[in-house]
């Protein structure tokens, strides 16, 4: 105990300054009690509440940094940048097969070129309006979907999200039902979410167990982490391989995937890396636009006032004659206002993805040593009741000017992360809150719009019994809204009739 503790002051006193605040911890183990398992949000806020805005905590050898205000992660992940812009090693995602992804990738070259790539198609608002017809197209297709089987509302959601998705990284029509580049990348994406959970795998921890034989009795997760590799290298290399033969018949539509490769021949990196800047769209975007959506529906169940109001609003602006489009998006203000509160109320990505700084800082005078993970709390920051006043409830109006009073926070100067690596799409995070910026906002905007325009979206009756689900977020680095049921009907006939219209325009 002794020898530990005279060994730590050595170290403690070469530190330029304290780290900042945090759980005691306990010698030699640091604070790997402390490290939460399931919904580390909840215990990160908890530090929040205790030690302040930024907390730490050591685990064997690592720095871990948590951000629980929304001003202390710009004053360090956008406004010191040029240091906070890497990601720490995933030792479980690198093993089953994700090291190349756009989101792991270290801050370097590759980093820059995936990022070029990914603003070329979706970076500005010319990009992003490209895209406003395939979207529109897609969601009337969603409407006819939910109306003929409203019970199957969140495949629905899944299968559209990805249509959209597809066809905009791989130029890929999906097929009505079952397709099979949706349910590879679905089964990939649900690997992965799990895979990154910050502190949930002992590899993550101790990265040299990454060299352990798979035979050794608690290897299980070598054993889960080649699994996972089939899955990955399918999904990656599928969707790719299918343009390519499509652009060899001549007959590729334009997408992401086929402007890598056209009129070029790609050495074999070159090859490798423009296949995973491809699937990493759809990686990156699949997931979190259905975690969205599906809250918009569970918003909607839940508070009914919200959805008629959005309802008259759209009933006066684009009339019973036709569907919303993103035409009518500015004449809008109730349905924009949603929408903010959509990716407010549910956080799709609640603890951000870490970043890594990359050289020793002084930040408000706490020494943060290179090589510390920064782990921003985006689910307390967007349910700060300092920045939102009773943050549970779903209330358009906190972005509606009201008797003078000041407008709340636009969400997504928040929800879409800090700095250089701010969910790809987007600069910086006014660039994000800027009108349909986002491809993520744009979804979540047009699904609401054209929803609330034709169904009403109601609890369920069961045996007499009406059902009131509860906003649960599951774990996972994507958080979903857990599973839940809601009534969705027809308006009106005019609604049906509406619905039924050619979706080809
Ligand atoms: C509601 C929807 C979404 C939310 C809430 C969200 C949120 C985030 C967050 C918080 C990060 C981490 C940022 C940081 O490190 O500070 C991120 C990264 C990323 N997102 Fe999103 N995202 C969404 C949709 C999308 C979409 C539609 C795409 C693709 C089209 C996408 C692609 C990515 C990629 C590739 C990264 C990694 C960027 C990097 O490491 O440089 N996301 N996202």
């Amino acid at each position: 105990g002794v020898g530990v503790y005279l060994v730590k002051q050595m170290f403690t006193k070469k530190n330029p300054a304290p780290y900042p605040p945090g759980p005691p911890g306990w010698p030699l183990i640091g604070n790997i009690l402390d490290m939460p398992h399931a919904k580390p949000r909840l215990a990160f806020a908890e530090w929040g509440n205790k030690y302040g805005d930024i907390s730490h905590v050591e685990v064997l050898g690592q720095h871990i940094i948590v951000l629980n205000s929304v001003k202390t992660a710009m004053k360090m992940l956008d406004k010191k940048s040029s240091l906070y812009s890497d990601r720490p090693v995933f030792p479980m995602a690198k093993l089953a097969g994700w090291k190349d992804a756009l989101p792991l990738l270290p801050y370097g070259d590759h980093f820059r070129w995936n990022r070029k790539n990914f603003h070329h198609v979706m970076g500005s608002r010319t990009a992003m309006k490209v895209h406003h017809p395939l979207e529109e197209i897609e969601t009337h297709r969603f409407l006819k979907r939910i109306h003929v089987t409203p019970e199957e509302l969140m495949k629905h959601v899944r299968h559209t999200a990805g249509a959209i998705i597809l066809r905009i990284s791989h130029g890929y029509e999906v097929k009505e039902n079952d397709d099979p580049f949706i349910e590879l990348a679905d089964r990939a994406l649900d690997q992965f979410s799990r895979l990154t959970i910050p502190g949930a795998w002992m590899v993550d921890i101790i990265p040299s167990l990454a060299k352990v034989p798979e035979w050794c009795p608690g290897a299980g997760f070598k054993r889960l982490a080649r699994e996972c590799n089939v899955t990955v290298e399918e999904m990656v290399s599928a969707p790719y391989q299918f343009v390519k033969d499509q652009m060899a018949a001549g007959i590729a539509p334009k997408s992401l995937a086929s402007s890598l490769l056209e009129g070029r021949t790609l050495s074999a990196e070159e090859d490798h890396m423009s296949k995973w800047s491809a699937a990493t769209v759809y990686a990156g975007g699949a997931d979190t636009t259905v975690a969205s959506i599906n809250a918009f529906f569970l918003a909607m169940t839940l508070f009914p006032d919200v959805q008629k109001k959005a309802q008259a609003e759209i009933d006066a602006v684009v009339g019973p004659d036709r569907l919303p489009s993103f035409a009518d998006r500015d004449s809008l203000p109730y349905a924009e206002a949603l929408a903010k509160e959509v990716l407010r109320w549910h956080a799709v990505r609640p603890t951000g993805v870490p970043h890594r700084v990359m050289e020793d800082d002084i930040h408000d005078g706490y020494y943060i040593p290179k090589g510390s993970q920064i782990i921003a709390n985006i689910w307390f920051m967007l349910n700060d009741p300092r920045t939102y006043p009773n943050p549970s409830e779903f209330k358009p109006e906190r972005f509606l000017a009201n008797d003078g009073k000041e407008l709340e926070t636009d969400p997504r100067t928040i929800c879409f992360g800090f700095g250089r690596r701010i969910c790809a799409g987007t600069r910086n995070s006014q660039e994000a809150s800027i009108n349909s910026l986002h491809l993520a906002d744009a979804s979540v905007w047009i699904s609401a719009a054209m929803s609330l325009a034709v169904f009403d979206i109601s609890k369920v009756v069961e045996n007499g019994v009406e059902i009131t689900p509860k906003l649960d977020p599951a774990s996972g680095t994507i958080s979903h809204p857990k599973p839940f049921k809601c009534s969705v009907k027809p308006r009106s006939a005019k609604a049906v009739a509406l619905i039924q219209q050619d979706a080809n325009y």
